[in-house]
């Protein structure tokens, strides 16, 4: 029995819901190259690959203020200070993802589960205004059927109103939905929408590792999901 077949007693979910930065894209590179060019905009010195791999998850605001505070916590941040690089940010990151690269595996088990007729949708901390041309670059774009960024709904994960807002337009229950993640956000998020979520390893949790969240399964690549398909016909 598969991994997704142990997970639905037997069947497959109605729909699955994706996490995009550390689950399908490795984005990181390019979300590093656009901080330092924020921060060297401010006369800062750059944070660095390893260390915007510690900050992303939970939106492009908050990345900007914990490059500021060059630390995951960025209580102290002016406000003015943020907003304008934020707005740095997001000129210096716009048409920039010729670093990021699609996570091995991902497309075969899109593929899969569009063929099982299993509805897919993104939700992503990541403003939406770079979705379509990041997805259509990486030949990801026409999967999803619903798309949720970081800023079309006024919560993010780990709040769970946007995977409420995707399960109402799908008519699927909790019970028959997946989240599929990389942070503690997504499984948080799948915990209080009461949705069963599958961690990769592979992503980016804030350095920690992401089975301390207790998802239902951790994986290191997607396709272990949906291995042996044949059964599941
Ligand atoms: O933009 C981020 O901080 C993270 O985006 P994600 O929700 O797709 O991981
Ligand atoms: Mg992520």
């Amino acid at each position: 029995m598969t991994a997704l077949q142990r997970l639905f007693a037997g069947r497959l979910p109605r729909l699955a819901m994706f996490d995009l930065d550390g689950t399908l894209l490795d984005s990181v590179p390019d979300l590093a190259v656009a901080v330092d060019r924020m921060l060297a905009e401010l006369g800062r010195p750059p944070a660095g690959r390893e260390r915007v791999r510690l900050w992303v998850g939970n939106g492009a605001r908050v990345l900007v203020r914990r490059a500021l505070a060059g630390d995951l916590r960025h209580d102290g941040v002016d406000e003015a200070l943020a907003e304008e690089a934020l707005a740095l940010f997001m000129e210096a990151y716009a048409d920039n993802h010729a670093l990021t690269r699609v996570y091995p595996g991902v497309i075969e088990t899109l593929d899969w589960l569009r063929q099982q007729d299993v509805a897919l949708a993104l939700i992503t901390n990541k403003p939406a205004r770079f979705l379509p041309e990041l997805l259509a670059d990486k030949g990801l774009a026409g999967y999803f059927q619903w798309l949720v960024g970081g800023d079309t709904l006024p919560q993010q994960k780990p709040d769970p109103a946007a995977l409420f807002w995707v399960m109402e337009r799908a008519g699927v229950s909790a019970g028959e939905a997946l989240f599929v993640g990389d942070s503690r956000n997504d499984v948080r998020a799948a915990k209080a929408a009461g949705v069963t979520c599958v961690a990769l390893s592979y992503g980016y949790n804030h350095g920690e590792p992401i089975a301390d969240e207790q998802p239902a399964l951790v994986l290191d690549d997607l396709r272990q999901l949906v291995d042996s398909c044949a059964v599941l016909r």
